[in-house]
């Protein structure tokens, strides 16, 4: 892992979380590099992390054994094919973490043959606390998948599926899911100001509750369920927030929103596997 060089074709959010962790993980810089076609985002990136950046995708493509592809998914298209003289078969390894788009097409893109997996991360992923669920095509070697899940796993946890569908469920769940549980805090914040706290106040609470509640429940052996039991006493406070969340339909609000982003996965996946 240490030794691999990887290309990042598009350095923007995604590309820009990963990087973070991976230099904080202890991968060298030199061993970094991002294509993208803005300055002013490969500017903010060499500054950042001291990588270095260009504007010409193949070039950097060219110099990688790990090829990240991280460009919005209507462009992954024109970027793969742009590539194709890069890939093929026992050439090296292309990574994915466009949401929908699916293997086959990618690979027919690059070029039938192509070693690749697909990854669905998060951008939490900067600070080392990202999780990413992995498919890999039939071409990739065992060591192919272990250079993507070491580059994954240096930016949090990791977790393969054997069936591709299941990457749209998980970027249902946890490729958006930071976004989620952000508008909830942003929610609470709101709520905060409204009881009678200053704003920073507010959010600091908001922010540290949430970080004091995914702490405690990733690392007590009890269940979510329980752990919330615990804060619920009866005829209390909690139980009475609860009663108004739940009356309010928020389990079916939370099945409803996962399905309609996993739902969108397969849109995209359709509508541009077209091309
Ligand atoms: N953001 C997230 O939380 C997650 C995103 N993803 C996936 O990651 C991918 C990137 O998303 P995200 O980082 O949010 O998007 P961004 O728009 O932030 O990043 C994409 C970057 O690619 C650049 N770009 C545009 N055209 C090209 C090109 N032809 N060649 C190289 N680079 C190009 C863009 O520049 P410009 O802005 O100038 O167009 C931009 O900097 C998507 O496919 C998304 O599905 C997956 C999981 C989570
Ligand atoms: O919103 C999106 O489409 C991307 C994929 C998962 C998170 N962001």
């Amino acid at each position: 892992m240490q030794d691999l060089t990887i290309g990042f074709i598009g350095g923007g959010n995604m590309a820009r979380s990963l990087i973070g962790g991976l230099i904080a993980d202890g991968v060298a810089a030199e061993n970094i590099m991002v294509a993208d076609p803005d300055e002013g985002h490969c500017r903010a990136l060499t500054a950042e992390f001291g990588i270095a950046t260009r504007h010409d995708n193949a070039a950097v493509a060219s110099t990688a054994d790990v090829v990240v592809l991280a460009v919005k998914p209507q462009l992954l298209h024109e970027v793969a094919t742009g590539l194709a003289e890069l890939a093929g078969p026992g050439n090296r390894l292309f990574l994915s973490v466009a949401a929908g788009v699916r293997a086959a097409d990618i690979e027919r893109w690059l070029g039938e043959g192509t070693p690749l997996v697909r990854a669905m991360p998060n951008t939490p992923a900067l600070v080392q606390s990202g999780a990413t669920g992995l498919f890999g095509n039939a071409n990739t070697t065992e060591q192919q998948r272990e250079a993507a899940e070491a580059i994954l796993r240096a930016v949090g946890l990791t977790l393969w599926v054997d069936e591709e569908a299941k990457l749209d469920a998980i970027t249902a769940i946890s490729g958006s899911g930071p976004a989620y549980f952000f508008a909830f805090m942003e929610a609470l914040e709101g709520a905060g100001e409204k009881l009678g706290l200053e704003r920073e106040q507010a959010r600091l609470l908001a922010v540290q509750t949430a970080f004091g509640a995914a702490k405690m429940a990733l690392e007590s052996p009890d269940e979510p369920g329980t752990l919330r039991e615990r804060v619920t006493s009866p005829g209390g406070t909690t139980e009475r927030a609860l009663e108004v969340l739940e009356a309010g339909g928020m389990r079916d609000l939370v099945n409803d929103a996962t399905a309609a982003a996993r739902e969108r996965a397969g849109e995209l996946a359709d509508l541009l596997g077209e091309n």
